[in-house]
């Protein structure tokens, strides 16, 4: 069994210190919109975006404990501070702790592709998940959803049309291979090593649905 290294920082969070729903202005001390990575990894991602939108507060989950623990510490080293790290399931920790119709965008980069057919009803990104976390965004909120898998990509970039309440962003185009001012994550920029291509989609939320 993995060790868990205690982390102690500022950025990190404990769920159950949290209320239900939390209240996240006074979290973050101030109102500004709220959003949401899950599966920020060791957060360079969720570092660089943080750091272009100053004025948007940012949730990145886990539960990969040395992940959070080097989310924190690239946080620290930067000073970035509009990001809080939790270490947690995420659809649990968003029932739990995110109101409804609070997010301003919600970031998925490379989540595990669980290649093999019997065991694709574990992805975290399929249409139940993506009906779900509509509730979560705010009318004109954003979801972006990469992967360098190919199965995963074709697959996400084909029913998202079909679900109501989004409208595409990059429409003709149901996927990408590039997205400017998108940040590469650690699996990305590995994956793009390797000579394989990233599916970047995106939609945002409409008034309807
Ligand atoms: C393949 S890694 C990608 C990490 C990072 N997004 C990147 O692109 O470099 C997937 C990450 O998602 C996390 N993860 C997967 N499912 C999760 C879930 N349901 N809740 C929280 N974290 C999850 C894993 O622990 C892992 O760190």
């Amino acid at each position: 069994m993995q060790r868990i290294i205690p982390i102690e920082s500022p950025f990190f969070l404990v769920p159950s210190e949290l209320g239900s729903p939390a209240d996240w202005s006074a979290v973050f001390g101030n109102d500004n919109p709220l959003a949401l990575e899950i599966g920020c990894g060791i957060g360079d991602f969720i570092a660089r975006t943080a750091l272009d939108h100053p004025t948007t507060n940012f949730i990145a989950i886990d539960y990969y404990n040395k992940g959070c623990l080097k989310t924190c510490s690239r946080l620290e080293r930067h000073g970035i501070t509009n990001v809080r790290v939790v270490r947690a399931e995420a659809r649990q920790f968003i029932v739990e702790r995110i109101p409804k119709g609070s997010l301003a965008a919600v970031y998925i980069n490379c989540p595990d592709p669980w290649p093999k057919k019997r065991h694709r009803k574990r992805r975290l990104v399929n249409p139940q998940f993506v009906r779900f976390i509509r509730d979560y965004l705010v009318p004109g909120g954003d979801f972006h959803f990469t992967t360098d898998f190919d199965d995963y990509g074709e697959d996400v970039a084909d029913f998202m049309p079909r679900q109501p309440g989004y409208a595409n962003m990059l429409a003709p185009d149901i996927f990408r291979h590039e997205l400017e001012g998108y940040h590469l994550s650690k699996y990305m920029q590995k994956f793009m090593a390797e000579g394989k291509q990233i599916y970047f989609v995106h939609y945002r939320t409409t008034m309807e649905g």
